[in-house]
């Protein structure tokens, strides 16, 4: 067959090719990343080619698994070797020609607006291969896949196309050459490539030589007591193994002997993955079964929960002689999972007690990941909570629960909540007026996920969570802060001024109520108790979960000066022959709903009756 075979061409995905021109075109000051990215991939390549080798020895590697580094520098070259699993002609095609991650586009579109960062922004994305066109105007592949007997070229300049032609290895690997760019020449020297070495990939498992020289520890890192690990050296494994470029915010390094030894490395990156809301929700936590690499991405290693995380977990007490999917079964991985979670989320713990401002920036990035096995993850429910941080009217950094609970007035039973898109905005809403007006704490709920676990979480601490739009608020029971002493403004008898407006609304509103909570605004919308909360109508509808909103009840301001004066004329004896009564109706509803983000219900009726008012009040 492969006679027949010529050189063949292909073209790049699209996206590779927009990939290519950025990294190719951009000069970065770190740009030495690359040769950590080929060792990271060779390095992949011989834990594969291990693993492959436990239920088939006859794929196992005659020479100890290794890296190799060889620099020509008269022909300014310097190529990456291993001899790990290889790749055959439908891997290549598959794998250094496309991208397979989800959201490339819209990265690409991050990546070309921020040229200047896009170094931090590729260790978020992780383009690995691709990054050797940083350094190089050319790279060949010669790789031979483990078990077969062709071997092939791969070749590109990085333009648009490569090429894949038969070629000759001798045993199973990859060879990556990369002919240097001219204003690259430093890395066909071996001091520098020494040096790159001892920085990124001292503590990967397997060695990495150069001539007869090993340049790293080839020790894994996570099996050294952590007294002898340096900072820098935590923080160049995890950005060795997370391809990333910050340093960690914090670094857990742990190692539990007893019935079922394991240690864990685990990492939570300072910067926010780039595929952290990804649908997959993979997890990057690597298994390890007495340092032979088994999986990276199964979630029965580490919940989604906690996918931020980082790092390596290695167990010598799970069997090695299983298949990977027999592997994720096992009631002891199960048990190394639960001690995993229980631990990282006691770190956490720790941390937001002692250093709170570090915490909130690990909140906002994580927190609403986090929040997830609140709903997901009924065992570790209270543990996460107690993580948990809310932002609230009543603090100006974040809370716990706990604390608003100490916080709460003289006669609150309840913890108040209000959910939607943007806390700042939350913040200005009418339905916070009155508690506002008595210093009554209100929590600010701006992520997706909060509605979901306010269903399965009803209390704190015998504290029932009670949204803010939904259902009667009465503030009367609470006891007002000294300062805010209650000036008390004339209510005014909205019976038939209510009887008006439900008239002439009719089944658009639920009900028409006096309201308790308004101070400054006339009106507000609410959901009825028992009916399904405002905010979480709206994101079931925006995701096609919900066809038609329920009649909410509207709320009226009794201390109000529209709605004293509207209660005025509702008395009067024709007052169903109030056209203006019956406009002010409309617009007093859809008023409530332009306050929440919503249209109008009819906007032509609403802009021909705001024009009558008008002219009304300008007396045209
Ligand atoms: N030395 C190698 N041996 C075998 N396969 C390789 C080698 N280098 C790259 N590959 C294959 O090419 C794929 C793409 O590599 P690349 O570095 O672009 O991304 P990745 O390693 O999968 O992702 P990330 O960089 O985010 O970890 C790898 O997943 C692997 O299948």
């Amino acid at each position: 067959m492969t006679e027949t075979i010529e050189k063949e061409t292909f073209s790049f995905q699209t996206e590779v090719g927009q990939l290519l021109e950025i990294v190719a075109g951009s000069l970065y000051s770190n740009r030495e990343v690359f040769l950590r990215e080929l060792v990271s991939n060779a390095s992949d390549a011989c834990d594969k080619l291990r693993y492959a080798a436990l239920t088939d020895s006859s794929l196992a590697p005659a020479q100890d698994l290794a890296i190799t580094l060889e620099i020509d520098a008269k022909a300014k070259t310097l190529s990456v070797s291993d001899n790990g699993v290889g790749m055959n002609h439908a891997d290549l095609l598959e794998t250094l020609g496309t991208i397979a991650k989800s959201g490339t586009s819209a990265f690409i579109e991050a990546l070309k607006s921020e040229q200047k960062d896009a170094p931090g922004l590729i260790g978020q994305f992780g383009v690995g291969f691709y990054s050797a066109f940083m350094v190089a105007s050319q790279v060949d592949v010669v790789t031979r896949k483990a078990g077969e007997t062709e071997a092939w070229l791969w070749s590109s300049d990085g333009k648009g196309s490569f090429t894949i032609e038969p070629a000759q290895r001798e045993a199973s690997g990859t060879t990556v050459i990369l002919h240097l760019k001219k204003d690259a020449k430093e890395f066909a020297e071996e001091a520098r490539i020494r040096h790159i070495i001892k920085t990124y990939s001292e503590h990967i498992s397997f060695p990495v030589k150069l001539g007869d020289e090993t340049l790293n520890a080839a020790e894994a890192l996570w099996t050294r007591p952590a007294k002898d690990i340096t900072d820098e050296q935590y923080n160049e494994f995890y950005r060795y193994s997370a391809h990333a470029f910050d340093a960690p915010w914090h670094v857990m390094h742990n190692k539990v002997e007893g019935a079922l030894n394991h240690t864990s490395l685990l990492f939570v990156p300072t910067v926010r993955p780039f595929d952290l809301f990804d649908a997959e929700r993979k997890s990057h936590v690597k298994l390890y079964v007495n340092r032979v690499f088994i999986s990276e991405t199964t979630t029965d290693l580490v919940p989604a929960y906690l996918r931020f995380l980082r790092g390596v977990v290695d167990s010598q007490d799970l069997s090695l002689n299983v298949s990977r999917e027999m592997l994720q079964t096992d009631p002891k991985l199960a048990k190394i999972k639960t001690q995993v979670t229980k631990k990282v989320l006691s770190e956490l713990k720790k941390k937001a007690a002692k250093a709170p401002d570090e915490y909130a920036k690990f909140w906002d990035n994580f927190g609403a990941v986090l929040k997830e096995g609140l709903v997901e993850d009924p065992s570790m429910r209270d543990r996460i909570l107690e993580v948990c941080r809310f932002t609230s009217t009543g603090a100006d950094a974040l809370t716990s629960l706990a604390g608003y609970a100490e916080r709460m007035k003289e006669g609150q039973e309840a913890i108040f909540y209000i959910a939607g898109e943007n806390a700042a905005k939350l913040a200005q809403s009418p339905h916070i007026e009155g508690f506002k007006a008595k210093g009554v704490e209100v929590l600010l709920l701006s992520d997706h996920v909060d509605e979901f676990w306010l269903q399965h979480i009803t209390e704190f601490d015998g504290k029932p969570l009670k949204s803010i739009t939904r259902g009667a608020a009465d503030l009367d029971q609470i006891k007002a802060d000294e300062a805010k002493s209650e000036e008390k403004t004339e209510e005014a008898d909205l019976s038939a001024l209510i009887a008006a407006i439900k008239v002439e609304l009719g089944e658009t509103v639920k009900d028409v109520r006096p309201s308790k909570r308004l101070t400054d605004s006339p009106v507000c919308l609410i959901a009825d108790e028992g009916d399904m909360d405002v905010n979480l109508e709206r994101l079931l509808k925006r995701h096609g979960q919900l066809e038609h909103s329920m009649p909410r009840v509207l709320e009226l301001n009794p201390t109000h000066a529209i709605i004293t004066t509207l209660a005025e004329r509702a008395k009067a004896e024709s007052a169903g022959a109030d056209d203006l009564l019956k406009d002010a109706a409309h617009l007093l509803l859809d008023q409530a709903r332009i306050v929440e983000g919503e249209s109008p219900t009819d906007p032509s009726a609403f802009a021909r009756r705001l024009g009558v008012v008008m002219a009304r009040a300008f007396g045209t």
